[in-house]
């Protein structure tokens, strides 16, 4: 079978029967989850399709394999093959803090436009969680992944422009409100309407799609007014203007309560959900934060901004069973590129043990499989998957809190998952 692009039409990708997929092995405990993950992939898809389809996987170099191997981080030949064949996985890179270079995850989102980071998050049976009703907790997260603080837009104290931008902020936008200007290091945090739109307009289609209840935008705009808070004002609009027949918002309720009273506007809520209408809503961060603990089963499809989401991406992987079980995807649904990463991390002190759980990656690579169409190889993974945690052979983060299971390697457990599809 010859390799062939991934193209894009009308929207629509073209998967031909031997697509090449290009990768990213990952740092620290990347090496290890990739090669379990991979043969998983393939034992899918060929089990699936017996033979008449296959990945054709393209190494491509990020991180610290890149610079040993080019001297660069994030090489062109990188982003050029992701910009050719569409459809790409990723291991985890590693960002140092506070200095060094910045994020290569980040800086392949930007560069690629990849506007929509999505992290569903569900529980699978018998799956150790930390709390009673895991189940209840079914959401799937759509995170801005372009802008917020994640631009990178900062000045550090003592360095060269920090000065400037203090005068600037001090002498010409008369800001009085600098607590500390002497030793302040200054940030920028840019959220605009299109940036909102787009990923609120993801968020919607995918909600209708699923036939999903409820869409709910989650912000800090009763302090960052005109960050955060513009994000929800710019949500309501288009969920309106472009969604009016198909939702409900609670803006609407709002103007309805204003002009008719609390009676009417319940009233017209309750009759936007009877006739079907998905109920776009909103909730204060921290408020959100309390309730996926207290009332999960509130939420279903959630729309945020890049850092909010990255704090709720691993607070609700925990309620299901951990950063070991939790996928990803990073998507711009207008030129169809796409990568799909784990949520965790490198998590560098299990580096080269083979010891981590690679169901996150695996279930990337599941929903990477679903979004080209190949939905049969899919729910192998999900079944294997299941399986592997149903006969409590599992990786060392569910063996710890799981009686009676068996302490699986990171490569037994791939190969238990692809026993059990
Ligand atoms: N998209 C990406 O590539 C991301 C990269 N990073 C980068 O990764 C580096 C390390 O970040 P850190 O904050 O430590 O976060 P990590 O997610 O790498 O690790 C934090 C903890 O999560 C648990 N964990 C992580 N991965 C797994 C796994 N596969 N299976 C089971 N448990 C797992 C471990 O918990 P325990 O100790 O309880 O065993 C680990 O100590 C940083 O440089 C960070 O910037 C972070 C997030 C995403
Ligand atoms: O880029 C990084 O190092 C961290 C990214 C991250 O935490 C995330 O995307 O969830
Ligand atoms: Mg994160």
């Amino acid at each position: 079978m010859s390799e062939q692009k991934i193209t894009i039409q009308d929207g629509e990708l073209n998967v031909p029967n031997t697509p090449v997929i290009p990768f990213i092995e990952g740092d620290g405990t990347g090496p290890d989850i990739w090669s379990a993950s991979q043969k998983v992939l393939d034992n899918a898809v060929e089990k699936a399709y017996g033979g008449a389809k296959k990945l054709a996987w393209k190494e491509v170099l990020a991180g610290q394999k890149a610079f040993d191997q080019t001297g660069e981080w994030l090489p062109q030949a990188t982003l050029d093959a992701f910009n050719e064949y569409l459809v790409g996985i990723k291991g985890p890179l590693t960002t140092p803090v506070g200095g060094g270079i910045r994020s290569l995850n980040v800086a392949l989102r930007q560069k690629l436009d990849l506007y929509a980071c999505i992290r569903p998050v569900r529980w699978f049976d018998g799956v150790p969680s930390p709390v009673k009703r895991p189940e209840l907790c079914n959401m799937v997260i759509f995170r801005e992944n372009t802008e917020d603080v994640y631009a990178g837009i900062e000045w550090m104290h003592g360095e060269e422009g920090t000065q400037k931008v203090k005068d600037f902020l001090i002498k010409e936008m008369g800001v009085d409100k600098i607590r500390f200007p002497e030793t302040a290091s200054f940030g920028i945090k840019p959220i605009s309407k299109e940036g909102t739109e787009r990923l609120v307009r993801s968020a919607l289609e995918y909600t209708i799609k699923q036939g999903r209840p409820s869409l709910t935008l989650v912000h800090k705009g009763n302090i960052m007014k005109f960050t955060e808070g513009a994000f929800k004002n710019w949500g309501y609009e288009l969920a309106e203007r472009e969604y009016g027949d198909k939702v409900f918002t609670w803006a609407q309720y709002d103007r309805i309560a204003e002009k008719d009273g609390k009676d009417a506007a319940n009233k017209a809520q309750a009759d936007a959900e009877a006739a079907g209408k998905i109920i776009v809503k909103d909730v204060i961060a921290d408020a959100f934060l309390q309730q996926i603990l207290t009332r999960p089963a509130e939420y279903s499809v959630i729309a945020t901004m890049n850092l909010n989401g990255d704090y709720v991406s691993d607070a609700l992987a925990a309620i299901v069973g951990g950063i070991g079980i939790a996928p990803g995807a990073n998507i711009n649904y207008v030129t169809g590129r796409a990568i799909f990463e784990a949520t965790h991390g490198t998590a560098p002190k299990y580096a080269g043990l083979d010891k981590v759980n690679p169901g996150s990656v695996i279930l990337s690579g599941a929903m990477m499989l679903e979004h080209l169409g190949w939905q049969e190889a899919a729910d192998l993974i999900y079944k294997g998957l299941s399986g592997a945690i149903g006969a409590k052979r599992v990786t060392y983060d569910f063996e710890r809190l799981m009686e009676g299971a068996t302490l699986l390697k990171t490569s037994e457990f791939g190969a238990e998952v692809s026993k059990h599809m």
